[in-house]
């Protein structure tokens, strides 16, 4: 997936959020938001897939330790569409982060990596960054 924005040596605490606002492009076949310490060590990427690797509208999450994958997390309740304005919100505690979206939707993911703050972030794929927020 083509890199849309890195941003490193951040120190985002627990209880703090950071809001990615923007476009899915018309043609999207994928894109995901990466939070973590580095490029090789995401407590999550969130990679909401519209036709890609065999999935269709379906939200994957997983960790990254030392550049291997975790275990998927996959959610079909799927409030994305292609060409559509949207907005990300990403908060955290040290047991779990939750994604706020769309329509009140929220998902929730564990903190594999027990990480107290987020210093990475990264957005890949079809989607055009309007604004990052962290609050
Ligand atoms: C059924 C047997 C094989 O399972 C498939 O295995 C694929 C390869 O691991 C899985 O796709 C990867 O799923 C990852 C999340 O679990 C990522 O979405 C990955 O694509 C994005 C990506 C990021 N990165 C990456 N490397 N380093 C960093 N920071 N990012 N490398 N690839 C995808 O290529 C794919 O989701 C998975 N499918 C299932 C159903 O499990």
């Amino acid at each position: 997936m083509e890199c849309r924005l890195v941003a490193t040596h951040l120190n985002v605490q627990a209880g703090e959020c950071i809001k990615v606002k923007g476009k899915i492009l018309p043609e999207a076949k994928g894109f995901a938001v990466n939070v973590g310490k580095d490029r090789s060590n995401l407590v999550l990427h969130f990679n909401p897939r519209f036709d890609s690797h065999g999935d269709v509208n379906v939200i994957v999450c997983n960790s990254m330790e030392d550049g291997m994958w975790g275990t998927e997390e996959r959610e079909t309740d799927f409030p994305f569409q292609q060409g559509d304005k949207t907005e990300i919100c990403i908060s955290f505690d040290t047991a779990e982060l939750t994604v706020k979206l769309a329509g009140d939707k929220e998902i929730v993911f564990p903190n594999r990596l027990g990480l107290q703050n987020i210093e990475y972030l990264s957005v890949e794929g079809d989607f055009a960054i309007k604004a990052i927020k962290f609050s």
